[in-house]
């Protein structure tokens, strides 16, 4: 193949951008200099001298939960500081830089970024600091190239999508129908209602009165998964399997382990708000939520901030936390964006001897999901013989999968392969006549341990090119010979600079649970301690954990009195009776 091969991902030279514009009001961290291995090895830079000090609440990370969560509390008043240690916010929904590109560390398939409705939390977090970002509509989701010959495009005209597919299963014309209308129904009743903390009885109190019907509804289907819903409606055995397909998309599990609330907010949106990409890039989001935190009073964002614990008070409160340059801040309420394997237990923020037995419990119930081998690809338009032209018709997102048996488990980039092409809507991130291919493909953390550093360059090539060919012959003929550079990450890329335990996706459910029943809210067992993003009711996605981030800041500015709440016991019993619950199930 005729393209330079770069690695590891991701080198920011963009990160002096982001970083070198930082103004870290009432900050004692000095802005990193940007560079790979210090980016990994973060904080060396920071200040000499250990300092304290207090803000009202501490966030760990700067993934879209946390700043959502930060956003929220800082626009009611509250003083927050965001610690990051990276030097980019964002988390998975961050970016890099290359001279002329700009690459998304993420998926590029921004749901919840709507004008209309509740359920459009992206928009609203960066509303919640005065701040927008511009959107290009996309008018598919996603194009399926999948086993038996099925050519499904979700377009984002929902009866145009379901004639697609009524094509290919006429004899299940009712069975579609049925099964998304029920995921219009679930859709509907949590776009009536404000979205806020389900821990939060006063909130929940207003809610059901304001819309009883639509909670009731939202009941129904709080304990059961997509799958159990779409064999109510549909026989075929193909059909299903796409149906699964539809799922593992985003949720990387099958529906009879996908939770039938997240299935209807994903199917539904995707036609009601739309996918839309962020002009300039995912990483827009992130910036934007970060320059409207840090215009509030007495809030900052830091980068190169590696929180290393959590402090306890003598009651076994958390109050702090600590910092690898030996930093310590306190505050009244400690927030963790940190997937749950990384806040609690023994290589965690908090020790195994203080973690609660709900955690435990968490542990049993959910696994990691595996993580992504994935390639960032510059691309030259004029050496594919496909058009990519304005009248083309390629459309941004595609899933590759050539046997039915490999959509979970296949290993070597044998497995569902998913590609984006931003700049078919935003031609801004690459220099003119290139496009960026993100392409990844699952992949475990025991495929990558152990090797050496020959080996492990070695594997990500073998990789790489297993994944083009299979493009190649899919949909871009000569895509090898199309390709200026690559940049490849492994799962140990993952790890190493998003801090996710074996650069997992997030959390998965194990076995077959009640739904999002069994998935834990923001506060835990630990008093003052909160966590947000993935690993908290409703899971992945960046909408889903903006949803966590809403709720988790409204959960701790009713704990901390910037919100009215019931008085005890009656505030705590409804948390109280869910984790009793949790435990049970
Ligand atoms: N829709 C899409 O296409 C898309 C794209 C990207 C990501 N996603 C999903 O979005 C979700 C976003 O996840 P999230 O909000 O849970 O967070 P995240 O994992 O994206 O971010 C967590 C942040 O916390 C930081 N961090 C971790 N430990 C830390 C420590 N000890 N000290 C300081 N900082 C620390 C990390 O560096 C990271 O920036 C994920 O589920 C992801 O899979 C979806
Ligand atoms: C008391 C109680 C508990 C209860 C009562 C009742 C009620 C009221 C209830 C309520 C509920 C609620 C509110 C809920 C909510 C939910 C939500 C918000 C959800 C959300 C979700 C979302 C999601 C899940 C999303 C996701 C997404 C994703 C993940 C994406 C991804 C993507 C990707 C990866 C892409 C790829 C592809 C290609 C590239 C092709």
């Amino acid at each position: 193949m005729g393209f330079s091969f770069i690695a590891p991902l991701p080198i920011p030279p963009g990160v002096r951008q982001v970083g070198g514009r930082s103004s870290c009001r009432n900050s004692h961290f000095t802005t990193p200099v940007a560079s790979a291995a210090n980016a990994a090895r973060i904080p060396r830079t920071v200040a000499q001298q250990a300092t304290e000090r207090t803000v009202d609440v501490v966030v760990i990370g700067s993934g879209m939960g946390a700043l959502t969560a930060a956003a929220d509390l800082a626009s009611k008043g509250a003083s927050v500081a965001v610690l990051e240690r990276y030097l980019i916010p964002g988390g998975s929904s961050g970016y890099f830089e290359r001279p002329g590109y700009r690459f998304d560390v993420g998926a590029s398939m921004i749901f919840g970024f709507g004008t209309r409705g509740t359920t459009n939390l992206l928009t609203r977090a960066l509303d919640a600091v005065d701040r927008r970002v511009d959107t290009i509509p996309d008018p598919v989701q996603v194009r399926y190239h999948l086993p038996d010959g099925i050519d499904i495009r979700v377009h984002r005209d929902y009866e145009q999508f379901l004639q697609e597919l009524v094509r290919r299963f006429p004899h299940e014309e009712k069975g579609i129908r049925s099964f998304y209308n029920a995921c219009w129904s679930v859709f509907n009743s949590l776009n009536a209602m404000p979205l806020r903390s389900l821990e939060e009885p006063r909130y929940l109190l207003r809610v059901f009165a304001a819309h009883p019907l639509a909670c009731l509804n939202l009941l129904r289907f709080l304990t059961r998964n997509a799958g159990d819903i779409a064999r109510e409606h549909i026989v075929d055995e193909n059909l299903l399997k796409f149906i699964d397909m539809e799922c593992y998309s985003w949720s990387v599990v099958p529906a009879n382990l996908t939770p039938m609330i997240n299935a209807g907010m994903v199917f539904s949106d995707r036609h009601y708000g739309g996918i839309n990409y962020p002009v300039g890039g995912v990483g827009r989001i992130a910036e934007e939520i970060v320059e409207g935190i840090r215009s509030r009073e007495g809030c900052t964002v830091e980068y190169g901030a590696l929180v290393t614990k959590v402090l306890f008070d003598e009651r076994g409160s958390a109050c702090g936390v600590k910092l690898a340059n030996g930093n310590r801040i306190y505050a009244k309420a400690v927030i963790s964006n940190a997937t749950r394997w990384d806040t609690f237990g023994d290589k965690g923020l908090v020790d195994e001897e203080r973690t609660p037995v709900a955690e435990r419990r968490f542990r049993e119930r959910y696994v990691k999901s595996p993580s992504f081998f994935s390639c960032h690809i510059a691309v030259r338009e004029k050496n594919l013989k496909v058009g990519m032209g304005e009248d083309d018709g390629m459309d941004c997102h595609h899933i590759v999968l050539d046997d039915w048996k490999e959509i979970e488990t296949a290993r070597d980039g044998r497995g569902t392969i998913f590609l984006s092409i931003p700049t078919i809507l935003d031609k801004s991130v690459a220099p003119p006549g290139m496009h960026i291919f993100h392409v990844f493909t699952p992949s475990w953390m025991d495929e990558w341990k152990g090797l050496s550093s020959s080996a492990y360059k070695a594997k990500k090539e073998t990789m790489l090119s297993t994944v083009v060919k299979r493009l190649e012959r899919e949909l871009f003929p000569g895509l090898g010979e199309a390709i200026e550079f690559a940049e490849v990450g492994s799962p140990r890329t993952h790890r190493k600079y998003l801090g996710r335990i074996d650069g997992s996706y997030g959390p998965v459910a194990g076995k077959r649970l009640a739904g999002l029943l069994s998935m834990p809210f923001n506060r835990t067992d630990v008093k003052g301690l909160y966590c947000v993003g993935d690993s908290t009711f409703p899971g992945q996605g960046l909408n889903a954990t903006a949803f966590s981030g809403f709720a988790c800041g409204h959960r701790v500015a009713a704990d901390l009195g910037f919100l009215e709440r019931l008085p005890e016991p009656f505030d705590s019993a409804l948390t109280d009776l869910l984790s009793r619950t949790r435990l049970k199930i």
